[in-house]
């Protein structure tokens, strides 16, 4: 039995454009989840985290690399197996009124994932609403209302009441809290604790904000232009974090917080296309501290200490 509950190897993905050409989302990108852990990606917008989870949670497969679940190889599942498989990785979005249809309620679109794998009683639909509308914390009442006219906070319940309906191992949130008021921000990341805490899930939660992620994730991985510039443990962010990337990243989030008077590490200039990805260290262009290595040879992710690992040239000099 693998250590890891999901581990994606290498993962690269490639779309083509309107225009014929080829762009590069996801590069080479490494992945390792293991069971009850909340893994965070965290990037900025472009950077590839919704292709990588797309291909985690195998709505498409990868250009290139392996996808395992349990050590046992899923990435050329297809047909009846891939369906079955899917029971395990769930997603939440970031808008989940987008997939309710408006005219079904909501105990009936919570249970909608488990009616399209079995034939469910009256009283069998009744039972799984009452226990999923409670461990997202929403009244049994709620089941009659139309998800429309619930607020965001209690619309996100709903989606992740939806996503957990197949009892599933993985849950994988797309920016789940983004489009959420500050405190209903935590509150929705609250309520992930602690279902992760009662069911032993693995989460996997992309967030653009550091900040938010630093504050469940056992570990972050922090994205640019499709790779993965440094991973590390959630609690290490704060004061760990290395690559200049991610310190720029830090700084940015962080601002609010700082002593007046100390530099503000902004970033300056445009993340590249991916269309046409510069030569050597993909922050290169943008990078305060680049140096004539970094304009001609890629990095590659190295230990900085265990379960820390960076792609910087000037870290490993
Ligand atoms: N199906 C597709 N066809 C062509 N290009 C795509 C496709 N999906 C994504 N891309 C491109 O791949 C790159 C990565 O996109 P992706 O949505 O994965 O980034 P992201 O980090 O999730 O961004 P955001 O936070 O804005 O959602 C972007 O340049 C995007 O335009």
């Amino acid at each position: 039995m693998s250590e890891f509950i999901l581990e994606g190897k290498g993962l690269t993905q490639r779309y083509k454009t309107d225009t014929g050409c080829i762009l590069t989302a996801c590069r080479a990108v490494d992945v390792r989840l293991r069971k009850g852990e909340t893994l965070g990606i965290v990037g900025e917008s472009g950077c590839g985290k919704s292709t990588l989870l797309r291909i985690l949670a195998q709505l498409e497969r990868p250009a290139e690399g392996q996808l395992f679940f349990n050590g046992t190889e899923i990435t050329f599942l297809k047909g009846e197996s891939l369906r079955r498989h899917r029971c395990h990785i769930q997603m939440v979005f970031q808008d989940p009124a987008a997939s309710f249809f408006p005219r079904m309620k909501a105990g009936e679109a919570i249970t909608e994932p488990l009616r399209n794998f079995r034939r469910l009683s009256r009283q069998e639909t009744r039972d799984k609403q009452d226990e999923l509308l409670e461990l997202v914390g929403l009244p049994k009442e709620y089941a009659n209302r139309y998800p429309h006219s619930m607020s965001g906070g209690q619309r996100q319940r709903l989606g992740i009441a939806r996503a957990l309906a197949l009892d599933p191992d993985i849950l994988i949130c797309d920016e789940a809290t983004s489009a959420l008021d500050v405190s209903v921000q935590r509150q929705i990341i609250e309520l992930l604790a602690d279902i992760q805490r009662q069911r032993g899930l693995s989460i996997i939660f992309v967030c653009h904000d550091l900040a938010l992620v630093q504050l469940m994730a056992h570990r972050v991985m922090i994205m640019y232009l499709g790779g993965v510039v440094e991973s590390l443990p959630g609690d290490q962010v704060w004061d760990q974090a290395c690559h200049p990337y991610s310190k720029a990243l830090l700084s940015s989030v962080f601002a609010t917080d700082m002593d007046f008077g100390k530099p503000v590490n902004t970033l300056e200039g445009d993340v590249p296309s991916p269309l046409d990805l510069p030569q050597g260290c993909s922050f290169h262009t943008r990078c305060p501290s680049c140096a004539e290595i970094c304009r001609h040879e890629q990095p590659a992710l190295r230990r900085i200490a265990a379960e820390h690992q960076a792609a910087c040239h000037l870290l490993l000099s």
